[in-house]
């Protein structure tokens, strides 16, 4: 009797997290709590019906063995298998023979007996869907007809008062902590997905946002600059050479010296500035409410920090960045014009040397290029 209630997103993030093994034993765990809590409280069910048929002392030793002690021997099955979620799912069929033998026991006593079997159902279900559900129904049936069998195949369905007090902790106890760890779980589902979402967001080299998040940003940006005529900027920003650090140095400096260019990025900008890697060695930043002198600015206090940065891992090496500059105009139709002429402006600084930064007029590079 237990509940492991799982969904489909849940098993993706259960995915990409890290120790599977952990995160397998603490779902067990939650399968282990509910486990104990069902049988415990089943056992009153069950003990009403034996007391009723003043049952041998054999039924009930088995009943407290089942009830108490069968829960913990699988919850240590599963902490001591190399694969605990198939040694779970042995238990979970384990759960339904024993199930189907109390019912027979029961002489199927209506209450007590309907009562173990929605349960056991519920578990299944929520564990592993109603795939599993059928298998375990089928053991559960042959547990049942053959400890029937046994008994002389003996039915009695009358629920007597007892049978249905004995039986209302089970009623009342069990769904109610199936709603909590539903609840709790539906709770962690969001948390994660939430993350998730943020994750998607950022670029895990430099831990800025990644391209697909700056381009919404900036496409929200720049219809609102054209709505209200406020002024913004976009900085295209590219590493100077950098194919000769990477040629030079290796890959892990390199990437380190991404970091160092969006550390400075990250510290040297206003909250109201999204900086973004573009992509490869290219960085881009929206400026919000600046206007072209105001951009200038900026960009020559980031093109000196970058040149002063000693980067932790390679203090040898020494970077530059050509940036391009473009301010948001009613000839932009779109934020990939809007980068295409603040690309034209960086690659005019690459033109004239590099370590520098230059402004272009979206009117001017439409009228000169194909935009
Ligand atoms: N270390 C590292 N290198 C990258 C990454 N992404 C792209 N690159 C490399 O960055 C280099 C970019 O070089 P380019 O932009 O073509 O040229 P450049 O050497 O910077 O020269 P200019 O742009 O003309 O100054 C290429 O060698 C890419 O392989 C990354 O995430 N990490």
């Amino acid at each position: 009797m237990l509940l492991g209630l799982t969904t489909g997103k849940t098993a993706e993030v259960e995915e990409i997290a890290p120790d599977a093994r952990m995160r397998g034993l603490r779902f067990i765990a939650r399968i282990h709590r509910m486990r104990t809590l069902g049988w415990g409280l089943g056992v009153l069910s069950i003990a009403s019906v034996l007391y009723q048929q003043q049952a041998p002392l054999l039924a009930w030793i088995a009943l407290l063995v089942n009830g108490y002690v069968w829960p913990h021997m699988a919850w240590l099955a599963a902490r001591r298998s190399r694969d605990p979620a198939r040694a779970e799912l042995r238990s979970l069929v384990l759960d339904s023979v024993l199930g189907g033998a109390w019912i027979a026991m029961m002489q199927f006593n209506l209450l007590p007996s309907a009562l173990l079997a929605v349960m056991l159902s519920v578990d299944k279900i929520g564990v592993a869907g109603w795939r599993f559900l059928a298998r375990t129904a089928i053991a559960q049936v042959l547990a049942c007809a053959a400890t029937s069998a046994l008994l002389g195949f003996p039915v009695q369905l009358h629920s007597s008062m007892l049978n249905i007090v004995a039986s209302l902790p089970f009623l009342f106890g069990y769904p109610m902590a199936i709603s909590t760890a539903a609840y709790a779980l539906g709770r962690r589902v969001l948390r994660q997905n939430r993350m998730l979402e943020h994750l998607n967001r950022i670029d895990d080299v430099t831990g800025l946002f990644n391209r697909r998040h700056w381009e919404e940003v900036a496409g929200k940006e720049l219809a609102r600059c054209l709505r209200t005529r406020r002024p913004a900027v976009v900085m295209m920003i590219d590493v100077d050479d950098f194919k000769q650090i990477n040629d030079r140095h290796g890959h892990v400096v390199g990437d380190a010296v991404l970091r160092c260019v969006a550390d400075v990025l990250k510290t040297s900008l206003r909250e109201i500035d999204t900086p973004a890697r573009y992509g490869g060695d290219e960085f881009c930043v929206l400026l919000a409410e600046t206007r072209m002198d105001g951009a200038r600015e900026v960009a020559e206090r980031l093109r000196a920090e970058v040149e002063a940065i000693e980067c932790a891992l390679a203090p040898q090496v020494r970077c530059t960045v050509s940036i391009g500059l473009a301010e948001a105009s009613r000839v932009l139709v779109s934020v990939q014009d809007w980068v295409n002429v603040a690309d034209i402006a960086m690659y005019q600084a690459k033109h004239h040397g590099r370590n520098r930064a230059e402004a272009v007029s979206a009117a001017k590079a439409l009228r000169n290029s194909s935009l």
